[in-house]
């Protein structure tokens, strides 16, 4: 049976029977267990629930030795990211300023202002269940060098402030990558996510950073190209970090 705990709720993808929701409860001691109904859609990647058995769904989980306050049945969790945010965790140091554009819950935002501790984290969350969560994280985990800001990232005048920018997310992030550029200081570091076909995987996310960095009065000085995991059949979730200096 494959299902995935997040703090002590459980999540499957599908429908369980009275007999697999018992052998669940006994072998996790999990108070809720949730289906996910459907893909995790939309701009605020909202998933779709129903209860199969508990009830509650407000839970702290614990990663890496940081603590993320999250309502399951409002708010995504991507196991598949785990790596990412331990990679993230160490990327940064303490001479850094970073603009987390698109910071959910906290997910790259706490590990990396508790392990990297930048001097400051600027952290960008559109949706307000997301932002609570985001809040009540920094506080959980006693961070002082987060600044939790609720707004969409395109609202937000911060220029060149940014020795790092997150880009965490995969619905056509190319179109934030002019705001991302404002956001950065005249050398500095994206982390650009992007959903691509594994036919075009190395070439379509250098070319779109290419092309914005030109655009912006930047060019790209070098990258790495990451596979993050599969998000559909023959589609990557990647990542990129890529230096850029103004010319
Ligand atoms: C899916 S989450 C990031 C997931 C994360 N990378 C992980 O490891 O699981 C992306 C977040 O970006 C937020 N978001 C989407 N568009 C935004 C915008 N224009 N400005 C700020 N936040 C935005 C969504 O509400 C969501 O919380």
């Amino acid at each position: 049976m494959k299902y995935q705990k997040i703090g002590d709720i459980v999540v499957v993808k599908k429908e369980l029977n009275e007999e697999e929701i018992k052998e669940i409860v006994n072998k996790t001691k999990c108070k809720t267990i949730l289906l996910y109904t459907t893909q995790i859609t939309g701009e605020f990647r909202t998933p779709h629930v129903k209860i199969l058995y508990g009830n509650g769904t407000e839970t702290i989980h614990k990663e890496y030795g940081c603590l993320f306050k999250l309502d399951v049945a409002k708010i995504m969790w991507s196991q598949g990211n785990i790596e990412e945010r331990k990679r993230m965790a160490h990327i940064s140091n303490e001479n850094e300023v970073v603009v987390d554009m698109f910071a959910g819950i906290g997910y790259f935002t706490i590990p990396m202002a508790k392990y990297s501790k930048p001097k400051l984290i600027y952290a960008i969350e559109k949706n307000p269940t997301a932002y609570h969560y985001l809040c009540e994280n920094i506080k959980l985990n006693k961070l002082n060098n987060v600044v939790p800001i609720l707004a969409d990232n395109r609202a937000v005048e911060l220029k060149d402030v940014a020795d790092r920018v997150i880009m965490g997310y995969v619905h056509k992030t190319h179109k934030f990558l002019d705001k991302a550029f404002e956001f950065l200081k005249d050398r500095g570091v994206i982390h650009y996510h992007e959903t691509v076909a594994e036919k075009i995987m190395y070439e379509r996310p250098i070319e779109r950073l290419k092309f914005y960095a030109e655009k912006n009065g930047y060019k790209l000085l070098n990258y790495e190209i990451r596979k993050i995991k599969k998000y559909a059949p023959g589609v990557w979730h990647v990542v990129v970090d890529a230096e850029f200096e103004k010319v």
